[in-house]
């Protein structure tokens, strides 16, 4: 259940009650302009909002709030001043048992379609680094700003992991077919300049104010909407996306499986956190 909090002026806070983490506070926090029926949803699972199955399930039932609570628009945010979400959290990968590994998956590809069939307009407010997972949460988004200086892409072939093709085919929807195969292939993680000139993200900003200056002024653009026709058009251009995804679930589910569980991929699991660390020294 959403909670208010806190009525400073028209600026409602709303807090989700959940389990402990190690962040402070809730793993997800919401913002809601009273004024203009925003959202700002902040991911809060420090230090790096890596994806763990407590956090998806937090970013799902947050939508679900989102959505029940009729909002005119979300922007989705981090309160990192370097990391918008890592991606997966990679220790869900290591060495884990089938059945979580299977919960993981699933709850990834929930929160996908959730974020990816908002009847509300989405804006992903990159202010950070956003591999991999990082960059299928703004890839859910209809809108992309991102602030400079920071990186983006899916990175998931330099793990050792295949991109699943639902996610394969948002990239190819975002970027178009050939930016997007040779990317997913490589692995490519692009600048924020980069990333702007392939059309991954639509606009730059330079710092996260003028970043939610932006967002808001897209969000503004369906002030004047039928919120019928703006969410019709949207789910009848997603939905069937979204179908294809759960009528291949249990085979996607099947693959990572027989992926993460194979001894050549922990091992390049194992290397691959290992370079992580001996980045800092
Ligand atoms: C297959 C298709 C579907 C897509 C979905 C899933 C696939 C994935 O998402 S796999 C995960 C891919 N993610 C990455 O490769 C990101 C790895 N991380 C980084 O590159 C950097 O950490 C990052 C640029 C995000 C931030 O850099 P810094 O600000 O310099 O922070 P640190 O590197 O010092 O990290 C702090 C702390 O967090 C730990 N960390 C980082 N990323 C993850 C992660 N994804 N999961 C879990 N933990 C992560 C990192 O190891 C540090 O830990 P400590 O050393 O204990 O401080």
């Amino acid at each position: 259940m959403l909670r208010k909090i806190a009525n400073p002026a028209r600026l409602l806070t709303f807090q989700r009650t959940m389990a402990s983490t190690a962040s402070t506070g809730p793993l997800v926090r919401t913002e809601l302009d009273s004024q203009t029926g925003y959202a700002t949803v902040i991911l809060n699972r420090a230090p790096v909002n890596s994806l763990s199955l407590e956090f998806m399930a937090e970013i799902i039932k947050t939508v679900d709030e989102l959505e029940r609570s009729k909002i005119r628009g979300m922007i989705l945010t981090s309160p990192s001043s370097k990391v918008f979400c890592a991606g997966l959290d990679v220790l869900e990968m290591v060495n884990p048992s089938e059945d979580r590994l299977r919960s993981v998956w699933r709850n990834l590809q929930d929160t996908w379609a959730k974020l990816y069939g908002t009847s509300f307009p989405t804006v992903a407010l990159i202010n950070g680094h956003a591999p991999a997972g990082g960059c299928l949460l703004a890839l859910t988004c209809e809108y992309r700003i991102m602030c400079s200086n920071f990186s983006i892409g899916l990175n998931e072939t330099q793990l050792g992991l295949a991109v699943p093709p639902w996610l394969q085919k948002t990239m190819r929807n975002t970027v178009g077919s050939r930016e997007a195969e040779i990317a997913c292939i490589k692995g490519t993680m692009f600048s924020s300049e980069e990333a702007l000139k392939i059309g991954l993200v639509d606009e730059l900003a330079a710092d996260k104010g003028e970043a939610m200056h932006k967002a808001c002024n897209y969000l503004d653009t369906f002030k004047n909407m039928s919120p019928y026709a703006r969410s019709a058009t949207k789910l009848l251009l997603r939905n069937k996306k979204i179908e294809d995804m759960k009528r291949a679930r249990e085979d996607d589910i099947d693959r990572v499986v027989k992926n993460v569980m194979n001894s050549d991929f922990q091992a390049g699991l194992a290397a691959y956190l290992q370079s992580l660390k001996d980045r800092k020294k």
